[in-house]
């Protein structure tokens, strides 16, 4: 069974996945204190949270039966991913189940700043009939500043371009192209200070952001601009736009996310010019069964099929790409276990090589694969996807990855070369197509095996009756071998032999091996 805690107020009915299945129990704990979360994260195998719960690297490090933690929306600067990545853990997000939601809050917010809302509102409900005191400004012809052209800041533009709006975008990703495609102008962040008539923001929370909009920002704005903030707190340097918005400068603010929350800011909490809501962007019915819906189904996938695709501290896949790789994962993962124990120490450097078809690729998957298969011959199973690269930085090791546009022979071909000093070991291999993984060079012998659980490695003399004699030997042992492979550098010389084995061979029947004459070295690689 896999227990799943959830902390935050997230929608039942997108949780139907998890809730219905025979193998998944949901623990729902709204609202529950740091040490607390602390003290029961170890009974579980997944978390759910929103913006609320904060999953720090005290909570990370007592979960010790944890594989994911999920965030029900984007951002994921609640969660110490750098301490989860660490442990192995994945986080997952639901990148674009709240888009729809959290573009229409902004033009929400846009249209009450304008037209002063929710004050009037106020004052109406109050008793109070003054039409003079809320008179606003139109959008029509307006010039829209939008920060952060990703997924929200480009639907905002959309619909900011259906009231009549002129829109600049500003992103360090936004291209002309993009730009032309969406009938709006690619801008600079100072000329979306100058220019615009309102500024709204849509970029995470990064130490590139974080106040961003500060004084120097906001001295350079059009006089009379509004600004919107429906992204993340801190992103606006909350005491000056105070300021700016009580000289005038900034005619007024709609603010969803602030730099604590709830707000603390004396200077914007009652603040006539501000428009605040409690970080409300995702909270539509509709956003919040998608979200909950996303992470429910992800969380099923990845515990019990092992299959991850958004992970927040993994590459990013399609279904597809990610069902082509899954043989160069697999074979990735040999390699590394089978040419460490070729080392037969730990390396201190590690090369990865990618040739044909391999080199279109996102291969940083099957670089994770091959070097967690290294890893775990040493590290144990705590090694996995999401730390293996973690884990090799932390040895002291560095590994390089080439692409090469030279021609190995095969349409597409993987290798991995491990060093300790002098010492070196290098295994190569390719799928082909119809016939699977075979492992095609080891060290500098070309040979052509299948990858399979207990592969016998033997160096030896190039000379007449040596295969017949290992063979005998084995019979005599009831061990069956599967295939045979023989590689030389010349007639005569260095050779190789690899076997495959239906068992294992125990430390007798290899020193039996080497006591054959010309027969160097015996060694048994086993790969999962
Ligand atoms: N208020 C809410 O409830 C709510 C709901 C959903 C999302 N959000 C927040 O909205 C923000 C945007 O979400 P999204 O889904 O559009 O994310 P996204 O990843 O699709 O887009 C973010 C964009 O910001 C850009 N960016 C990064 N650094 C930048 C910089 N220094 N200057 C300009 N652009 C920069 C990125 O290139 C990217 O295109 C996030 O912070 C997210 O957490 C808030
Ligand atoms: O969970 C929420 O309501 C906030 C979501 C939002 O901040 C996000 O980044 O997805």
């Amino acid at each position: 069974m896999f227990k799943v805690l959830i902390t935050d107020r997230i929608s039942d009915s997108g949780l139907r996945a998890l809730y219905e299945h025979p193998l998944f129990t949901v623990d729902k704990q709204i609202g529950l204190s740091h040490l607390d979360l602390v003290s029961i994260i170890k009974h579980y195998d997944a978390l759910i949270v929103r913006s609320q719960t904060e999953v720090t690297g005290e909570v990370i490090q007592q979960a010790s039966r944890l594989q994911v933690i999920a965030r029900a929306g984007v951002g994921v600067d609640n969660i110490d991913v750098k301490a989860a990545t660490r442990k192995g853990i994945i986080v997952i997000n639901a990148p674009g189940a709240n888009t729809i939601a959290a573009t229409e809050h902004t033009l929400a917010m846009l249209l009450a700043v304008a037209r002063n809302l929710p004050q009037a509102h106020r004052i109406t409900t109050e008793g109070e009939w003054n039409r003079g005191a809320f008179q606003g400004v139109e959008l029509y012809r307006k010039t829209l500043g939008i920060i952060g052209m990703g997924k929200i800041g480009t639907e905002v533009a959309k619909r900011a371009k259906s009231f009549g709006m002129e829109v600049l975008g500003f992103d360090p990703y936004f291209t002309e192209e993009r730009a032309a495609k969406l009938g709006i102008k690619k801008a600079t962040l100072d000329e979306i200070a100058v220019f615009s008539d309102f500024i709204t923001l849509h970029t995470p929370l990064t130490n590139a952001t974080e106040n961003l909009i500060d004084e120097a920002f906001l001295q350079k704005v059009k006089p009379g601009v509004r600004l919107i903030n429906c992204a993340r707190g801190g992103i606006i340097d909350e005491d000056a736009l105070v300021a700016a918005v009580g000289e005038g400068r900034v005619a007024g603010a709609a603010l969803d996310v602030f730099q604590t929350e709830p707000p603390t800011n004396q200077g914007l909490l009652g603040n006539p010019r501000i428009v605040m809501t409690p970080h409300l962007g995702a909270s539509t019915v509709e956003a919040q069964e998608k979200v909950a819906e996303e992470v429910s189904t992800e969380i099923i996938e990845i515990l019990e099929k092992k299959v991850i695709r958004h992970a927040v501290n993994m590459p990013q896949m399609t279904n597809e790409a990610l069902q082509n790789l899954q043989p160069y994962l697999r074979l990735g993962e040999q390699i590394g276990q089978l040419v460490i124990q070729l080392l037969n120490d730990a390396p201190d450097k590690v090369e990865i090589d990618y040739y044909g078809d391999l080199i279109k690729e996102d291969t940083d998957l099957i670089s994770r694969s091959m070097i967690k298969g290294l890893l775990t011959h040493h590290l144990g199973d705590s090694v996995n996807l999401i730390n293996a690269l973690h884990l090799l930085n932390e040895q002291g090791v560095p590994h390089t990855v080439r692409k090469n546009t030279k021609n190995k022979g095969f349409a597409n071909y993987l290798e991995m070369t491990v060093h300790h000093g002098e010492e070196s070991a290098c295994i190569g291999a390719t799928v082909l197509n119809g016939y699977g993984e075979r492992i095609v060079k080891i060290n500098q012998y070309r040979i052509d095996v299948k990858p399979e659980r207990h592969l016998l490695f033997i160096n030896h003399h190039d000379m007449p009756g040596i295969i017949g004699k290992v063979g005998a030997l084995l019979g005599d042992q009831q061990i069956n071998i599967g295939t045979m492979q023989v590689g030389r550098t010349d007639i005569g010389g260095n050779a190789i032999m690899v076997l495959t084995l239906d068992k294992p061979i125990y430390g007798n029947v290899l020193k039996e091996l080497t006591a054959i004459e010309g027969l160097r070295e015996a060694q048994l690689l086993e790969a999962k």
